[in-house]
């Protein structure tokens, strides 16, 4: 017999097979061949039925006159005594009684039909893993002091599962933790992983999975990744920003100078970093009017928003997320949070949209050949009216549209991405130091949740049940003496140089053994641009600063206690001294 799956359309407009069942879908043909053909259910609602029609022609009976023993000494008591309304008081009514006799019987009929068919089916073949508890599942293994990817890591060598299964709330969760677990998700069976599980940050702050990072894989993610690929990232936007990424590399070089007062003082790294990459991403991203707001009021009030907006957003810290029917409770206030974030984003970015797009027709009245994009939202803006003839105010649909919100929840995912590039020299040594850094501390330790789309066999014969997360744990992969022999907890760039055990090995997505990026469908967009960035950063700090810790402090006292949140950071930042190393005037501000 064929079998013809359900189809429900997928918040991506995508249409998918419904319900998903373990193991397969349901075949709704074979269900129904088997309730017509069960003659002794039949049998037994008939007489179910029967019999609540039999009780019902007795209650007729009494109320035309008849008698039977339970209302018998009543009504011959007194006759006159009795009433139609006495009568009902004293027994149920006759109709209630049989719907609630067919009510019974149906709910049994199904469970009679549903369980058996669910037991039928071939048991799942589940990584190994911790067993957990109803309900939560093994939530509370990641409730601990250690932060999820370390715990999770610790579960994975405690149980010698590379690949491991655990029930996290509701859900079906499987952790990699290996180079070569990492590429059976990423590569090996990455189109059947390429979704996005549904996640309050996408719903509440991605306009309803209208960015990039967030959406569920389908037309609309494709449409994006196109935007980032040809136009956002393009080589030729890349280069019209280079004058004014180098400005802003004096200019952090120079805040470094002035705030260490030449070496005597020490200086906050992060906040320098913070600051330079914000105003860096803001200028491509928005343009010079709001990166020089940076530091303004508004420009703080932004920050704000963008650091409590990482901090509410981690990969596994929502229990509303896992236990869904608990997710109205909101018991840890995530969810509040989260709203009153997007209130602030959404004002700033209505801000920046509404003047964009003022500034655009503008322009392109005043004179044609000055239409030309200036930054990523005008290049958004001219997108969306090519594409809708310049009406941004469609409601948020299934298509592929660009709308409203579409291109404020983009242009913010690309600011939370963070910064972008400039051309550099090859800098070995740097480059090195770079990727034996995302090696030992990845930004998204577990990068961003995949989601199962569809039920998956992988190697070794395991299921991996339809709508199973699927995380990939980055930072155990990049510290796996499986594929790290020499000292993998040591930080050692060298190993990434010329005759070193990792010569060769890059963040490209095609060494599965260093994933900060992830690699494959899904892979960061901006991985390119983002490592360039970052070699120019750290080369203008080395060439411009000799650094050291402050008096009295040894590189043991530097905590590394991470700060968990959608990416991690150290809780306590690092504060060094930075002696100049450059004759004092090329410290000075040029515009
Ligand atoms: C050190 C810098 C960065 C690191 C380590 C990093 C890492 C990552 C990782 C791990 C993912 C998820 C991959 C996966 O799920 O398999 C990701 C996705 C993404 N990143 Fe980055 N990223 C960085 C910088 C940036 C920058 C600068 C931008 C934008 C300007 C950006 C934009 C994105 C976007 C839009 C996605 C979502 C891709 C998708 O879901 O299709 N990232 N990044």
């Amino acid at each position: 017999m064929s079998r013809q799956p359900c189809t429900l359309r997928g918040r991506d407009g995508e249409w998918r097979r419904w319900p998903r069942r373990r193991g397969g879908e349901v075949d709704v043909v074979h269900m129904a061949v088997r309730v017509a053909a069960s003659p002794l259910l039949w049998w037994w609602l008939f007489g179910v039925l029967r019999w609540s029609l039999l009780k019902r022609g007795d209650a007729g009976r009494r109320r035309r006159g008849g008698f039977t023993s339970s209302s018998s000494i009543s009504i011959r008591t007194c006759p006159a005594s009795v009433t139609r309304h006495s009568q009902k008081a004293m027994e149920p009514a006759p109709t209630t009684m049989a719907m609630v006799s067919v009510l019974i019987s149906f709910v049994l009929l199904v469970l009679s039909f549903v369980v058996p068919l669910r037991r039928r089916q071939k048991p799942l073949n589940l990584p190994a893993g911790p067993k957990g508890w109803p309900v939560i599942g093994s939530l509370h293994l990641l409730a601990g002091s250690l932060p999820p990817h370390r715990a999770l890591a610790a579960l994975a060598s405690r149980h010698g599962a590379p690949l491991m299964h655990l029930k996290l709330g509701s859900f079906h969760v499987v952790v990699a933790s290996s180079a070569g677990t990492a590429r059976l998700v990423l590569k090996t069976h990455d189109l059947a992983f390429a979704d996005r599980p549904p996640a309050a940050w996408g719903a509440i702050i991605a306009y309803g999975y209208k960015g990039i990072v967030q959406t569920p894989y389908g037309s609309y993610w494709r449409m994006a990744r196109k935007l980032c690929a040809t136009e956002l990232f393009s080589p030729r936007l890349v280069d019209k920003f280079e004058r004014a990424r180098m400005a802003e590399m004096r200019a952090l070089t120079r805040a470094v100078f002035v705030s260490g007062a030449g070496g005597r003082a020490a200086v906050t790294v992060r906040e320098h970093l913070m600051s330079f990459t914000m105003r860096n991403i803001l200028r491509m991203a928005l343009g010079e009017r709001w990166s020089s707001s940076y530091g303004s009021a508004e420009g703080e009030a932004f920050r704000r928003s963008l650091e409590e907006g990482f901090a509410v957003s981690g990969t596994v810290s929502n229990v509303g997320e896992w236990v869904p029917w608990l997710a109205w409770l909101d018991l840890q206030g995530l969810v509040g949070r989260m709203k009153r974030v997007h209130v602030e984003f959404d004002r700033f970015n209505e801000m920046v949209l509404d003047e964009h797009l003022k500034d655009h027709r503008r322009r392109r009245a005043v004179a044609s050949d000055d239409a030309a994009a200036r930054d990523l939202v005008d290049v958004l803006v001219q997108l969306a009216e090519e594409d809708d003839g310049g009406q941004y105010d469609q409601p948020p649909d299934t298509s592929t549209r660009l709308t409203r919100d579409g291109i404020k929840a983009i242009f913010q995912d690309i600011i939370s991405g963070g910064t972008e590039t400039t051309d550099l020299p090859d800098l070995a040594y740097i480059d090195a130091v770079l990727k034996e850094t995302m090696r030992l501390h990845p930004v998204g330790p577990l990068l961003i949740p995949h989601h199962a789309r569809e039920h998956t066999v992988v190697a070794g014969g395991y299921d991996i049940p339809a709508g199973a997360r699927v995380l990939v744990n980055a930072w155990a992969v990049g510290r796996d003496p499986a594929s790290w022999p020499e000292s993998p907890e040591a930080f050692r760039p060298e190993r990434f140089l010329a005759g070193g055990s990792a010569e060769g090995v890059d963040v490209r997505g095609a060494h599965f053994q260093l994933v900060p990026f992830g690699a494959g469908r899904r892979m960061c967009p901006a991985y390119n641009l983002a490592m360039k960035e970052m070699s120019a950063t750290l080369a203008n700090l080395v060439h411009g600063f000799s650094w050291r810790l402050p008096e009295g402090m040894a590189a043991e006292d530097v905590s590394l206690e991470e700060a968990m949140g959608l990416s991690v950071s150290l809780k306590e930042p690092v504060v060094a001294i930075a002696e100049p190393r450059l004759p004092v005037h090329l410290y000075a501000a040029v515009e």
